[in-house]
């Protein structure tokens, strides 16, 4: 069986993180491994507290698991502060291959994920070490420095950070306005559209959608058409309509299993 590594954060509502990566790669075929950077406190109406696990147990989940069971690809999600940024920038140093990052820095609920400090460190010690990157706008507009109003806007940040960090580039298109255009750029651009569906219910469509594309690359599809199959997984999982929670509620990852 092919086999992905999460590094993430924990969360309680069970939507995003850890959480989600495991769910996703379950429902696609992969057994899933994980190493948690953080536990969160939250549900679908944001985030109640946050406690960053001791960086030393963050290298030895990594370390025991890459020792044994050596994955097919890595997922990175919520890694909060720059001690544990670069412990995993150690950790994963002699790993060769796929590593999608997904760099969290707010919940959908609106609540912020990444320390403030530790945004320098996610750009010099994890994005060279990433294969493919999945910021949404915001997350690519301050990573630019631009501002993204359209799918040519996200065609060029997506260039910037390919030629900045030299991974593939994908710029989500969930914060847009009109059709959800997802850009993604590996030397040539792909567009990937769907309608924007009408449900407040995205808690966890950036994990889901960064952990769909590491399983499917650990099943071995090239990165293209990873990205394109993990769109149309999150977007079946987002129309299924699931309604979770007083808030902003969470997808339902076992879409494909119950019909
Ligand atoms: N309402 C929606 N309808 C269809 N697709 C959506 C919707 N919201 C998000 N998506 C898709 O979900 C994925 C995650 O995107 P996005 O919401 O931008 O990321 P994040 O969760 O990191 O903010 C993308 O493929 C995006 O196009
Ligand atoms: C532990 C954790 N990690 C990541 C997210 C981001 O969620 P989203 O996929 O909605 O951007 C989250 N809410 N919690």
């Amino acid at each position: 069986m092919k086999t992905m590594l999460t590094i993430a954060g924990s969360d309680s509502s069970g939507g995003a993180g850890i959480q989600a990566d495991i769910k996703t790669a379950t429902a696609l075929g992969v057994f899933a491994t994980s190493a948690i950077t953080a536990i969160t406190a939250q549900n679908t109406t944001g985030v109640q507290a946050i406690f960053d696990l001791d960086g030393d147990i963050v290298a030895e989940e990594i370390r025991s698991v890459l020792t044994d069971i050596s994955p097919d690809a890595v997922k990175i999600g919520m890694v909060s502060s720059p001690e544990i940024i670069k412990i995993i920038g150690e950790a994963l140093a002699g790993y060769k291959g796929p590593v999608v990052l997904d760099p969290v820095m707010v919940a959908t609920s609106g609540s912020p994920l990444l320390r403030d400090e530790a945004m320098e460190s996610l750009k010099t010690v994890l994005f060279p070490l990433a294969t493919l990157l999945t910021p949404n706008i915001p997350e690519a507009e301050l990573l630019t420095d631009m501002k993204i109003e359209s799918a040519a806007d996200q065609e060029k940040a997506a260039k910037a950070l390919y030629d900045a960090y030299g991974a593939s580039v994908l710029v989500k298109g969930g914060h847009g306005t009109g059709r959800a255009a997802d850009v993604f750029y590996d030397g040539n651009i792909h567009i990937f559209e769907k309608p924007m569906l009408d449900n407040p219910n995205t808690h966890g469509t950036g994990c889901t959608l960064s952990s769909a594309i590491a399983s499917y690359l650990a099943l071995g599809l090239d990165e293209a058409k990873a990205v394109e199959e993990a769109k149309n997984y999150v977007y079946d999982a987002i129309a299924d309509g699931l309604d979770l929670g007083r808030g902003r509620g969470p997808i339902n990852h076992m879409v494909r299993r119950n019909k």
